[in-house]
């Protein structure tokens, strides 16, 4: 038995259609998702589950009984809502706002017991709200009436809980403290939570359900739906998904530059290292050139940077140097290049050849880049780098600081060695 079953559900507002064909389900012990753009129907999905908004068609079950056939009590004793908008309307104490979550349990004309007081402090202290028990709701800050409301839906002990942005008005360490919290929590209940951060959608949930255009465009684990493409495809956004570095879950990159195309039909091939070239990749990407990579490691971030961006590189397994196939394979890249890129990586006997090759190309227009303005390589060959470099400069290499006077440089009709 699901605690809560969508099947088909068609929710509007007068004429305007919202959800369409909507179906899912969540099930115990496991915090959904909801993301999607503004105006997508989050909101509406919640206010369906919670029967605030009634459907146009479909079946919502909650443990296989049809939403409809609930009576009040009983759905606010299974149904627990934090909603979005967190004003309270009559000034009330915090603590009168969490015991509010007890009255589903309470009869009508019963009062509350040692029980019920027992579960709100419990709630409060869990929401960190325990301070401000006497304090009014309007005395208090947006962040801490957040808190307030989710400690009353934890005090309401509900099966299924329904967070519209929950944490959205929080701190940061709040955020974590309330999610942690939501996730202990989950172990009993279904959780349905609306998020607008897709870092703390892939990091809390265990499978994300993304809306777009009225339908669901995409559910299933973080890592299936957070994809680049689905990204660009909802959100009109470039983004470097990658495993989290803990966790191994997805974590969005946004990237804040326009495609620009002034690359297009340009060549350009990238020496890097050690993550020094992550950026300028995606760049060069970006902007249209026709970008090659190597020789990398194949466990250097520059490399899975690479690979992500379906940019070809050429890799070697880890303690390995460089062998002639791949530096033949570099050449050919070189040959057919408009511009060569170095960046500012740390350079070892292991790569030591990836720039003396570069010896053998002196018309190339060269350019030596750092993201953070000092063109400084970091030497580990004793000397040797240093003079490879030296006699690179001195053919007339050019050292840029910057990725949007990099793009410029390389996207010009003429690029040349002073
Ligand atoms: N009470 C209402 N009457 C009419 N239209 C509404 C009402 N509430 C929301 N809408 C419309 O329904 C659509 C979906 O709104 P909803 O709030 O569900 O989206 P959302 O995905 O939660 O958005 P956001 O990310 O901005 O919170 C929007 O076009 C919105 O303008």
């Amino acid at each position: 038995m699901k605690p809560i079953e969508i099947i088909g559900v068609d929710v509007s507002y007068g004429a305007k259609k919202i959800l369409e064909e909507i179906s899912f389900h969540v099930d115990k012990g496991e915090i959904l998702g909801i993301i999607g753009p503004n105006g997508s129907g989050k909101t509406t999905l919640l206010r369906a589950m919670s029967r605030v908004v009634a459907r146009d068609r479909g079946e919502i079950l909650l443990d296989s009984h049809d939403l409809d056939t609930l009576g009040h009590r009983e759905l606010a004793r299974r149904v627990a809502v934090v909603p979005q908008d967190i004003s309270i309307g009559f000034d009330y104490t915090v603590r009168d706002v969490v015991m509010m979550g007890r009255h589903p349990h309470i009869g009508r004309l019963a009062s509350e017991t040692a029980r019920d007081v027992e579960i709100c402090e419990r709630a409060m202290r869990l929401a960190n709200v325990a301070h401000l028990a006497g304090a009014s709701v309007h005395d208090i800050s947006g962040g801490e009436r957040q808190r307030v409301l989710i400690a009353r839906a934890l005090a309401q002990e509900p099966e299924i809980l329904l967070l519209d942005e929950a944490t959205s008005n929080l701190d940061v360490s709040h955020q974590v403290e309330i999610l942690n919290i939501i996730r202990d929590l989950a172990g009993g209940i279904a959780v349905v939570s609306v998020f607008h951060d897709l870092n703390l959608a892939a990091y809390y949930c265990d499978r994300l359900l993304l809306l777009k255009d009225r339908k669901v465009y995409a559910t299933g684990a973080p890592a299936d739906v957070l994809t680049c493409e689905n990204i660009r495809e909802i959100f009109g956004m470039e983004t470097l998904v990658r495993p989290h570095p803990l966790t191994g879950r997805p974590y969005v990159l946004p990237v804040y530059t326009k495609t620009t195309g002034a690359g297009v039909n340009r060549r350009v091939h990238l020496v890097c290292g050690g993550g020094t070239g992550s950026d300028i990749l995606y760049l060069l990407r970006a902007a249209g050139f026709t970008v090659t990579c190597g020789v990398l490691n194949v466990l250097d971030t520059d490399y899975g940077t690479a690979v992500h961006l379906g940019i070809p590189v050429v890799a070697e397994p880890p303690f390995h140097g460089i062998t002639t196939a791949s530096l033949a394979a570099v050449r050919e890249w070189l040959d057919r290049a408009d511009a060569i890129v170095v960046t500012a990586m740390p350079i070892g006997p292991g790569n030591l050849d990836n720039i003396r090759v570069l010896l053998d190309y002196p018309e190339k227009p060269l350019f030596l880049y750092s993201g953070n303005g000092s063109v400084r390589m970091e030497d580990c060959t004793g000397g040797e780098a240093d003079k490879v470099l030296a006699e690179i400069e001195a053919r007339g290499a050019v050292r840029v600081g910057g990725a949007e006077v990099l793009i410029t440089l390389l996207s010009q009709q003429q690029i040349g060695r002073e």
